[in-house]
C-alpha cells in the first residue's frame, strides 16, 4: 500500500506534543532507576518487543548497571493501523528463559492485549518471574485486562493516538523526538 508522504509530514505538522525529548528522557532515567534498584541480583533475560520498544529498549538498557542477556520478540496487533486487531506473533523469544526472570520492553499499554498475550506466554513457556517495563500507559477504561499492571512505566497519557519514540503514525515517526498525539485522534 502506497502511503502519501505530504499526509505524513503533515500529521507531524499539526500534532500535539504531550511529552518533550527532555520529559522523556528523565522518564526513562526513572524507569532505570527503579529496575536498577529491583533487577540488578536477578540476573534477568530482556526483551524488547519489535517494533515500537526499539527506541525505548535502546535508551535504557545502556542505563541498567549490571549483567544482561537481550533478546527481541515481535508480536503486533496494530501492524500500521491506528486501531488494533488479532494479535500476529511475528518471532517467538529464541533465548530460553525457564526459571529466569524475564523483563519485557515496550513503548506503550494500551489495551493490553499484546503485552497480556507476551506475559501469558512467557509465564506459561516457564519464566520464573516475568516483568514489564513500558515507556507509557494509556489511560482509559478500555485495559483488556485490568489487573495485567506494567512494573514499570515511564509516562501516562490522555486516550488519544500518540507517536514517538518507537511509536508509529502509519509506518512512520517511530523516530520522532518526543511524544504527540494526531491531531483528531
Ligand atoms: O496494549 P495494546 O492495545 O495491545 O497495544 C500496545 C501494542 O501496540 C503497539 O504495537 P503494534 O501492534 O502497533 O506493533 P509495532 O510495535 O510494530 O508498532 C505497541 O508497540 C504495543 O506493543
Ligand atoms: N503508535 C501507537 N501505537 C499504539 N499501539 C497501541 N496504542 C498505540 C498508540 O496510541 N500509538
Amino acid at each position: 500500500m502506497s502511503i502519501d508522504l505530504a499526509h505524513v509530514r503533515q500529521v507531524m505538522a499539526e500534532a500535539d506534543c504531550l511529552y518533550s525529548e527532555d520529559q522523556v528522557e528523565a522518564a526513562i532515567d526513572q524507569v532505570a532507576g527503579a529496575i536498577n534498584g529491583e533487577l540488578a541480583e536477578r540476573n534477568p533475560v530482556v526483551f524488547c518487543v519489535m517494533n515500537g520498544g526499539l527506541i525505548f529498549a535502546g535508551k535504557l538498557l545502556p542505563k541498567l548497571s549490571f549483567p544482561l542477556e537481550l533478546s527481541y520478540l515481535h508480536a503486533t496487533r496494530y501492524r500500521s493501523e491506528t486501531t488494533g486487531g488479532e494479535l500476529f506473533w511475528k518471532a517467538k523469544p529464541e533465548i530460553s528463559f525457564i526459571d529466569r526472570d524475564v523483563l519485557i520492553i515496550d513503548d506503550i499499554l494500551d489495551e493490553g492485549y499484546t503485552l497480556g498475550a507476551i506475559v501469558d506466554f512467557c509465564r506459561h513457556a516457564g519464566a520464573a518471574n516475568v516483568h514489564v517495563a513500558v515507556l507509557i500507559d494509556k489511560d482509559h477504561d478500555r485495559k483488556a485486562r485490568p489487573d495485567l499492571k506494567a512494573d514499570y512505566v515511564g509516562l501516562s497519557c490522555i486516550d488519544r493516538y500518540i507517536f514517538g519514540y518507537g511509536m508509529d503514525y502509519k509506518g512512520y515517526w517511530r523516530n520522532a523526538p518526543g511524544i504527540y498525539a494526531v491531531k483528531g485522534l
